[in-house]
């Protein structure tokens, strides 16, 4: 028997409805991703980015195509497909603990006594820098630390396939980096399969085993996948002057601004 891939995204197609009439925005998406794998998804803007990434979170269904996480077709959402939002999708009315808490008892709530729950949750808070705000609510922090929270809670949850939607895309510079190094530990140590949307170039070659590289939009395809040939773990700093790292942007860049150049004026 032939092994499948962890993800498999086969042959999908999605078309939305509009006032205006149907928008094509993806075709002819075929993807596998092998357990464990970090996946980036990097295109221009309106290229199909989110919808690819909402697919495989079960909270879009293609128009036709189909996609399966370790064998089962992907039909809604599920606590093995944890997404972090581009803009954090917290509970105002709960401290940060208790947002992180509740999706730890979602998950590890039927066979964990309470107090493993909340160490559970704390841990996640203090990876993410929280531990010092973690009984503030939503409204009391910055957007920065909003998102930290969002990951910490996708963390917390231990799942499967982590689904990232520029989940650093808020952030300043220094915390971006200092998260971007936390996620690399994280991944190693739970070996977590993580599909990541992306605008930054060097988020993704930082980040990834392969680059997903989607064409322009409307009705998107992939266009290229570039596998990054650099051993982890990874150091930024060493890696700067690296020549596979250097190669691996370059073929980005080209990619985005030579091949796939985006006209400004196109529908
Ligand atoms: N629910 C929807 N109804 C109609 N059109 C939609 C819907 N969701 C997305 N689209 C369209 O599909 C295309 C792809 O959108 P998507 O948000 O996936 O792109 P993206 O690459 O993630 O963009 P960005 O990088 O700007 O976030 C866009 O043209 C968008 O307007």
């Amino acid at each position: 028997m032939s092994q499948r891939a962890f993800i498999e995204v086969q042959n999908v197609e999605m078309r939305f409805n509009t006032r205006k009439g149907s928008f094509h925005a993806l075709q002819q998406i075929e993807l596998q991703v092998q357990r464990g794998e970090f996946i980036t998804l990097i295109g221009h803007s309106g290229c199909g980015k989110s919808t690819l990434l909402n697919l495989i979170a079960g909270l879009l269904r293609p128009t036709s195509g189909v996609l399966l996480c370790d064998n089962r077709e992907i039909a809604e959402p599920g606590p093995e497909r944890a997404v972090v939002f581009q803009n954090h999708s917290l509970l105002p009315w709960l401290s940060c603990f208790d947002n992180v808490l509740l999706a730890v008892e979602s998950v590890f709530g039927a066979r964990e006594l309470k107090r493993q729950l909340m160490q559970r949750t704390e841990d996640a808070l203090e990876l993410v820098g929280m531990g010092h705000a973690m009984f503030k609510r939503p409204h009391e922090i910055s957007g920065g630390m909003k998102q930290r929270v969002g990951i910490a809670r996708a963390l917390a949850m231990e799942p499967k396939v982590l689904l990232m939607d520029e989940p650093f895309g808020a952030l300043d510079a220094l915390t971006r980096a200092h998260l971007q190094d936390e996620l690399l530990k994280i991944v190693a140590r739970t070996r977590s399969t993580v599909v990541m949307v992306t605008h930054d170039v060097d988020e993704a070659v930082l980040l990834s085993d392969r680059i997903v590289m989607m064409s322009n939009g409307p009705a998107a395809s992939i266009g290229e996948i570039y596998a990054v040939d650099l051993p982890r773990p990874r150091e930024r700093v060493a890696l700067a002057e690296d020549a596979r790292y250097v190669a691996a942007r370059k073929a980005v860049i080209d990619f985005l601004y030579t091949r796939h150049r985006r006209v400004e004026n196109a529908a």
